[in-house]
């Protein structure tokens, strides 16, 4: 079984981030985390944090000389802007006469419809959103992105699985329908300001963006995040919380602000005819058992299937709107504008990162409680001893 968790604020000292149950062998080093977080800070629609921060990274435990131990794998991400926050955000009692007129401080009592501050502040009983927005941020997904990469590099050393992601829609601005991207169109991706894998839907997810921040506006969209090289089997159709789909829904809906997923063609399946949504099955002497289409996204009965596993999110708008919504007052009642404070006006590309991670997470999981193993060697072994014995290929 592997387990993740992370802790830490928006605006404190740093995230950090445990991953535990991962077998010894796994080759990652810091620059790589590095490269993983400066993936998930760019996009064009970004804030002004996003031009400063530094996601500063220390492994502290888990790895020797650039390979796993096999032991609880942990991380810290420092926070850039920390030393502004200190007293704020400091985790012991600071005196009243120092926070005194500091504006950071000054409490945040108008929440912002679409975000979690007016429901934290009752549930957790706080007249001020600050402690709520802290961590209910999508700073935290730069933790997530951390971890994500070990499994990333877990899978493709012990499975060849290729993770990544794009972008499909930002808006109304769309790519085109149909377009699956192969591992080899990465570096094209990654190159594009919104990483979408068509030039004129980029263009136009561009032109949306810019007519959102001159709106003083916001904007969410669609991303789907692919993986290449999954052996039939892993998930399982025999109880519900076993099932692949579930679980990677469960994964890509705990990121902030995702409101929907598809699995393959996702909602488009349901208005379709049976004849043409399912993806036939044949068997040539070169390929062995495969399917014509791949509508279904590479899963079936809650199980991979041998084809390449598609997954899509959908991220609804980024609540901090310029043009404040209205809200209340929790000191008063009073009606009033939400707080506005520097904000990203697009993540959706970031999001594409973030999601890549959790579905590398979650498949790292899957393939180990399939193959087993506490060391990479032991895991591709088993693997291989799976495959070659399968009365179906
Ligand atoms: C990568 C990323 C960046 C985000 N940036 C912002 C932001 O700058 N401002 C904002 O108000 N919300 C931002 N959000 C969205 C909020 O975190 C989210 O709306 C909030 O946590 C409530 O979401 P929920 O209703 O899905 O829980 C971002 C989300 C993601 C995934
Ligand atoms: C810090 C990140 O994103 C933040 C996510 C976020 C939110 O409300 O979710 C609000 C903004 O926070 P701040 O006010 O500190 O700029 C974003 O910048 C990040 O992604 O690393």
């Amino acid at each position: 079984m592997l387990r993740w968790l992370t802790a830490g604020e928006s605006h404190g000292p740093e995230l950090v981030a445990i991953l535990e149950g991962l077998p010894a062998g796994v080759e990652v080093t810091t620059a790589a985390i590095d490269e993983a977080l400066r993936r998930r800070r760019l996009g064009y629609g970004r804030g002004a944090r996003m031009k400063f921060e530094e996601d500063k990274v220390s492994i502290v435990g888990g790895l020797r000389h650039g390979r796993t131990l096999g032991s609880p794998v942990a991380i810290r991400v420092g926070n850039t802007e920390w030393p502004k926050w200190e007293k704020v955000m400091a985790a012991d009692p600071v005196d009243p006469a120092e926070l005194e007129g500091l504006a950071r401080n000054a409490p945040r009592s108008r929440p912002r419809p679409g975000h979690a501050d007016l429901a934290g502040m009752q549930k957790y009983g706080f007249d001020d959103a600050r402690p709520v927005l802290d961590r209910a941020s999508a700073r935290e997904t730069a933790a997530r992105v951390a971890l994500g990469e070990v499994a990333k590099r877990f899978l493709k050393q012990a499975l060849g699985v290729e993770i990544f992601s794009h972008v499909v829609s930002i808006g109304a601005a769309r790519s085109p329908g149909n377009v699956f991207p192969v591992p080899g169109d990465l570096a094209a991706i990654d190159a594009d300001p919104v990483r979408c894998i068509d030039p004129e839907g980029s263009a136009a997810m561009i032109a949306e963006i810019d007519k959102a921040h001159k709106d003083g506006d916001t904007l969410g969209g669609v991303v789907e995040v692919l993986a290449y090289g999954l052996p039939p089997g892993l998930g399982s159709y025999t109880h519900w919380d076993r099932r692949l789909d579930a679980r990677l829904a469960a994964a890509l809906m705990g990121i902030q602000a995702i409101k929907g997923v598809g699995v393959g063609d996702g909602f488009e399946t349901a208005a379709r005819p049976g004849s043409r949504a399912h993806d036939e099955i044949e068997y040539t002497t070169d390929d062995g058992v495969k399917r014509i289409t791949n509508r279904a996204g590479g899963v079936e009965g809650g199980m991979t299937n041998g084809e390449v596993l598609r997954v899509s999110a959908a991220m609804k708008p980024i609540s901090t709107v310029p043009r404040a919504l209205a809200t209340i007052d929790v000191k008063t009642g009073e009606a009033t504008k939400a707080h506005h404070e520097r904000s990203d006006v697009c993540a959706v590309p970031a999001a594409g990162i973030v999601a890549e991670a959790m579905v590398a997470l979650v498949l790292a999981d899957a393939a180990l409680e399939k193959f087993g193993g506490d060391s990479v060697e032991e895991v591709a072994r088993n693997l291989s001893g799976y495959l070659s014995s399968m009365v179906i290929k």
